[in-house]
């Protein structure tokens, strides 16, 4: 079994439907690639329905499902309209993120604990039909314990501001915020929950990440969409794939 199988990579394909939506067509179709991503080794296949559907819409979220022999992981805001959505769809998962319309991405991790009554319904709403959750959140111990505390299944910690820091060249905000995501996974292994991470990550951050033996999953979209216009989908994956397996081969040596 090659290593990377403990590993897994959800590809994020938003934003082949963003270059789709640009001018209003069909072409290019997330569906088809997530159909190629899966075909060169995606263990799944991750979209987010954003309430602006400023890139996947409802339709592309059926299709999938219907489509893609993989885990389907359904990105969406916990809001009443969104919930119905995708218990229609009934996807693998959800991964709750928080939404502001007026971002460029995902800023931030869901605040679990500020909303926390608003959660516990949805988070048992999907778990009795049967959809596994989990809640994208900063690698703080608060928001972590207070996961825990819901029963989420999952956590998904947020990368970004990790990544935004390496990219920056800002070298102490970027080690620091390493280290909250070190402590942060294996407090969260610690309370039995699932631990994902994700956004912003490239080649070399998924290398750094995977070393870190609590990470089941990593899902990544806009560098891998970004970098499938040089060498294709098909190769970005195998690239990726790659990367990750180096990532895990650290862990054992570890
Ligand atoms: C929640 C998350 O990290 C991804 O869905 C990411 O947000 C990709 O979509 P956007 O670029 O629209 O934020
Ligand atoms: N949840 C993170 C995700 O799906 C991908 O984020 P990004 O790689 O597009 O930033």
């Amino acid at each position: 079994m090659p290593m990377s199988s403990s590993l897994r990579l959800g590809v994020n394909i938003d934003h082949v439907a963003t270059l789709r939506n640009a001018r209003g067509g069909k072409h290019p179709d997330p569906v088809r690639a997530a159909l190629e991503a899966i075909a060169a080794g995606a263990d799944g296949i991750t979209a987010h329905l954003r309430e602006d559907r400023r890139h996947i819409r409802d339709a592309d979220m059926e299709r999938l499902k219907a489509e893609i022999s993989k885990p389907l992981n359904f990105e969406m805001a916990a809001t009443p309209d969104m919930v119905r959505i995708a218990l229609g769809v009934q996807p693998h998962a959800v991964c709750l993120v928080p939404e502001r319309r007026e971002e460029l991405t995902t800023e931030g991790g869901l605040d679990v604990v500020g909303q926390r009554e608003s959660l516990e319904p949805t988070i048992a709403r999907f778990t009795d039909a049967g959809v596994r959750v989990s809640l994208f959140i900063a690698a703080d111990p608060k928001q972590i314990e207070m996961a825990a505390k819901l029963k989420a299944p999952v956590i998904e910690i947020h990368t970004g501001a990790w990544c935004d820091a390496i990219t920056d060249g800002e070298l102490i905000k970027a080690e620091n915020e390493w280290q909250r995501i070190a402590a942060g996974v294996k407090l969260a292994k610690s309370a039995g929950l699932e631990v994902h991470a994700g956004h912003g990550l490239d080649y070399a951050t998924a290398e750094t990440i995977a070393a870190l033996p609590e990470i089941m999953e990593l899902n990544i979209g806009y560098y891998m969409i970004g970098e499938s216009l040089f060498v294709g989908l098909s190769e970005t994956v195998k690239q990726m794939r790659a990367a990750m397996d180096r990532g895990v081969a650290k862990r054992a040596r570890a």
